[in-house]
């Protein structure tokens, strides 16, 4: 078994240990102002930040989602001593971007928050326990991160349900991720593993998994997959439909479904066309996931489908999925 699998195959169960760890996490974000927020991070765990930061928005509360290395170089503290509260995401603890952002901000650590799979990390050690929240993702092997991905999307929603009125019901996720994989994907697989364009759409809370997809093909089937939001899609990007290409699309149901469906409409007989859907309704070929999760939710198991694929394409191509070829899993140098 590949690493990459190993880890995928953990993900439900490191989900129902962070879900199990909500009252202490309750207890902690008390204490955090949410009067202006930043996410940041590289990688993975910037792209699951990117959905607590939607959700936040969407819940009327100013929140925004940075790279590290951009806000190190092309911003400054004044512009950072504006967010009452910053949260730093890293599975490691240990990225080079981290180690120098915690350096070179040391007077706004009060206001600095760290989500991490590795207490004793070095940027851990620069944090008061109550600062700290854990992952509880267990060992992760893979370069191309799965658990750690997962648990920061649902602990950093966790965190944000706290503050507003919406309850998020988390229960079934870890079923439907598990369903998710138990699809056989191999025509999938086949599909994406032809020479032409690959191009995945998704909006609203689906952006930071679709910027995953992206990263997880790379670094694990060693293909490109082209992501677009789907409106940005439309203004222009279309053309790309000269060359019949796969597109995926994740379209559950929720504010931008109908929108999507229109999408589909113009585009079906321009490209192989495939939806990963939890509505029964469409009329396109699609992959029921994400049986009656709520919209925020539902992007969780279509990424799960996603990386299934990715490890098939990897596989097939003659790679060992988890490992990189020039890439590693916890980058040092910046
Ligand atoms: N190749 C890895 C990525 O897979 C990872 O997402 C990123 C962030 O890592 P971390 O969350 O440990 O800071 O670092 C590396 O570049």
């Amino acid at each position: 078994m590949s690493k990459f699998l190993e880890d995928m195959l953990e993900q439900s169960e490191a989900v129902r240990t962070i879900i199990s760890t909500s009252d202490v996490v309750f207890e902690k974000a008390k204490s955090l102002n949410f009067e202006r927020v930043l996410f940041t991070g590289m990688g993975a765990s910037l792209h699951a930040s990117e959905v607590a930061a939607s959700f936040l928005r969407y819940s009327g509360i100013d929140a925004e989602s940075f790279e590290m290395s951009e806000i190190i170089t092309y911003s400054s503290q004044e512009l950072l001593k504006r967010y009452s509260t910053i949260f730093l995401i890293s599975q490691s603890g240990e990225s080079a971007e981290l180690i120098r952002f915690i350096e070179e901000n040391k007077a706004l650590l009060p206001s600095m928050t760290l989500v991490t799979n590795n207490e004793k990390s070095s940027a851990a050690k620069a944090f008061p326990d109550e600062r700290v929240f854990p992952l509880f993702a267990g060992n992760e092997r893979s370069m191309g991160a799965t658990k750690t991905f997962v648990n920061s999307i649902v602990l950093t929603l966790m965190i944000s349900a706290f503050r507003t009125a919406r309850r998020l019901n988390f229960s079934d996720l870890p079923t439907r991720m598990d369903e998710a994989l138990s699809h056989d994907l191999s025509w999938l697989a086949a599909m994406l593993s032809e020479k032409r364009e690959r191009i995945l759409v998704a909006r609203g809370f689906g952006i930071g998994v679709g910027k995953m997809a992206r990263l997880m093909f790379a670094e694990v089937a060693k293909l490109s997959l082209i992501f677009y939001s789907g409106a940005s899609f439309r203004h222009g990007p279309v053309d790309l439909l000269a060359d019949k290409p796969v597109v995926i699309t994740m379209n559950p149901k929720g504010e931008t479904y109908d929108l999507m469906q229109e999408l589909h409409n113009d585009i079906y007989d321009k490209c192989d066309l495939i939806t990963l859907t939890n509505s029964r309704e469409g009329n396109v070929k699609s992959i029921y996931v994400s049986d009656g999760l709520e919209e925020v939710l539902a992007f969780i198991p279509m990424m799960n489908l996603l990386q299934k694929t990715a490890e098939e394409i990897a596989r097939n191509r003659g790679f060992d999925p988890g490992s990189g070829v020039f890439g590693t899993k916890v980058t040092t140098k910046e």
